[in-house]
């Protein structure tokens, strides 16, 4: 008789791992869902590559996010992000954590469905509003009122969120813990294809 190959008692993160395979898994979701900082934990349960598209526009651009969008304006930033994800997502595996928008510019999120496995990070407007109203390196929120700003980005966007192909709530928890809902969710997913 052959053997199984993961038994129930393979950690979850292995189990996650075989049901990545070599795909991207990709998250999405507004500004402070913790794409960045659960992305990275996750990447380095799964022990594969991560990569935060924020980042990687930075490197190759050699400007920050508010830099480009006050040098060039939102538009030209969606184009290169939409280049840039492209071409992150051409080979996997690979955890990749995308910038509040990329998911629901047409053309990025055709290649994100494409190229991997996307995940909704999904979380209220407190949460979200705690988190990032610490910081003001987000050009979008650079308004006069800015928690409106993000609720009106919420009501926008959350229809096109809900296309991800899997959605976890984030919550006022540890990021180890949403890391480990993400990897729960991955593998949900495989066994809820296979049955
Ligand atoms: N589960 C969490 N619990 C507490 N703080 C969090 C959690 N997830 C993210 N944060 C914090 O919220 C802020 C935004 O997180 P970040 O990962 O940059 O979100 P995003 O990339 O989705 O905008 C960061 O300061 C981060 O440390
Ligand atoms: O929601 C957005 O349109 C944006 C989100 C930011 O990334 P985070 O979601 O990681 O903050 C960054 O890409 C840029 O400021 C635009
Ligand atoms: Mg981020």
């Amino acid at each position: 008789m052959s053997e199984p190959l993961l038994t129930v008692a393979d950690s979850l993160k292995d189990r996650a791992r075989a049901a990545l395979g070599s795909r991207n898994l990709v998250l999405v979701g507004l500004m402070g869902a913790g794409k960045s900082s659960v992305g990275r934990i996750v990447a380095s349960q799964l022990g594969i590559p991560f990569i935060d598209s924020d980042h990687e526009i930075e490197r190759v651009s050699r400007m920050t996010i508010a830099e480009l969008f006050a040098a060039y304006g939102e538009e030209e930033f969606r184009a290169l992000e939409t280049r840039v994800m492209k071409r992150l997502l051409k080979s996997g595996p690979r955890v990749v954590s995308t910038g509040g928008g990329a998911f629901i510019n047409d053309r990025t999120r055709r290649h994100i469905k494409k190229g991997g496995l996307s995940i909704w990070l999904k979380a209220d407007l407190d949460v979200l509003w705690e988190r990032v109203n610490k910081r003001d390196t987000r050009p979008l929120l650079k308004t006069e009122n800015p928690k409106q700003t993000l609720e009106n980005l919420m009501k926008a966007r959350y229809p096109i969120y809900a296309q991800a192909d899997l959605t976890v709530l984030s919550r006022d928890v540890r990021k180890e813990i949403m890391a480990d809902e993400v990897l729960k969710a991955v593998v949900e997913q495989k066994e809820s294809a296979a049955s």
